[in-house]
């Protein structure tokens, strides 16, 4: 028995025929959303990433901003352009897409966003608010990760999930959105010993390293669900994740692709936070009676 592929291109064009109808309607009412992503240097996957972004945004019927600087671009000068967006009422979200380049400290620029326009949900609020159960963004990889899972149809209260990878943006967000649902969660990470010793009791198991081959078939229970974050280039220049993709696929229920899995429903669930800022503002715009 193979396991399903759970398609996050298919997933992602339903909830998006949803997102572009609300767009259209804010559009109506002269509220088009829009999102600003400021890219600086030439990374060429964030290249990538960002130019898949910007089309999701034109296919949705959301206008894109993209601003895109030279790596030298200074810290100040890269806030000040931050402060401008915050202070435009057309624009609803800001994006500065990551890695920066080292001379520029990341913390300082991802606070530096207006909480209502950080569709990323990466700042310290957003965080705080993800922790404590208060309204907020939540980070678009880990809610396109609770997408996928729910879209198996599989309950997740009273299941055990376990996270490989404990980043800001991936692995600690994720492990409190499992935990919001009621799964009993394992956050796992580069000093775990015996990481099979805990992928193995997993009824959910996601992979958020960036590491090929991180997890084997010999470390997944049949009929897991299997959630690959990793976006890795093997030498011959295609995309894999952090599963071994096809013996893993022999053992468990349900596996994401890579290509086509979490990367789509991240962009899918950026345009729904984007959506969502620009009602939120729609809203407080109206006459309050
Ligand atoms: N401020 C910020 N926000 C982010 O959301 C953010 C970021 N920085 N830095 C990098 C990561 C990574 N990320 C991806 C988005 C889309 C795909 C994507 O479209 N993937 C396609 C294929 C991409 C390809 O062909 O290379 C897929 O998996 O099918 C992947 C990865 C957003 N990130």
């Amino acid at each position: 028995m193979t396991a399903q592929r759970i398609d996050g291109n298919a997933l992602s064009r339903q909830l998006r025929s949803a997102l572009a109808r609300r767009a259209a309607q804010l559009a109506a009412h002269g509220q088009q959303p829009a999102l600003a992503v400021i890219l600086v240097g030439e990374d060429p996957a964030s290249a990538v990433y960002v130019r898949n972004k910007v089309r999701a945004c034109q296919d949705n019927g959301l206008r894109s901003i993209l601003e895109k600087y030279d790596a030298s671009l200074g810290e100040a000068a890269l806030l000040e352009r931050i402060a401008a967006l915050n202070a435009d009422p057309g624009v609803h979200g800001i994006l500065v897409q990551m890695p920066l380049p080292g001379h520029i400290d990341p913390h300082r620029v991802i606070e530096a966003i207006a909480p209502a326009k950080d569709v990323d949900g990466y700042s310290a609020l957003c965080a705080g608010a993800l922790m404590t159960g208060l309204e907020g963004f939540r980070p678009c990889t880990p809610c396109g990760c609770m997408k996928l899972i729910e879209s198996t149809g599989q309950p997740l209260a009273g299941r055990h999930a376990v996270v490989i990878g404990r980043s800001n943006t991936v692995g600690k967000p994720l492990a409190l959105l499992l935990l919001q649902a009621n799964a009993t969660v394992t956050l796992t990470h580069s000093a775990t010993p015996d990481l099979g010793h805990h992928t193995r009791q997993a009824d959910v198991v996601v992979a958020a390293v960036g590491r090929a081959n991180t997890l084997t078939a010999d470390m997944v229970k049949p009929g897991a669900i299997v959630i690959d974050v990793g976006i890795n280039r093997r030498a011959d220049g295609r995309l894999c994740g952090d599963v071994d993709f096809d013996r893993v696929q022999e053992v468990v229920g349900w596996i994401t692709p890579v290509p086509g899995g979490v990367g789509p429903m991240t962009i899918t669930m950026l345009l729904e936070n984007t959506i969502q800022a620009a009602e939120r503002r729609a809203a407080a715009l109206l006459p309050s009676s």
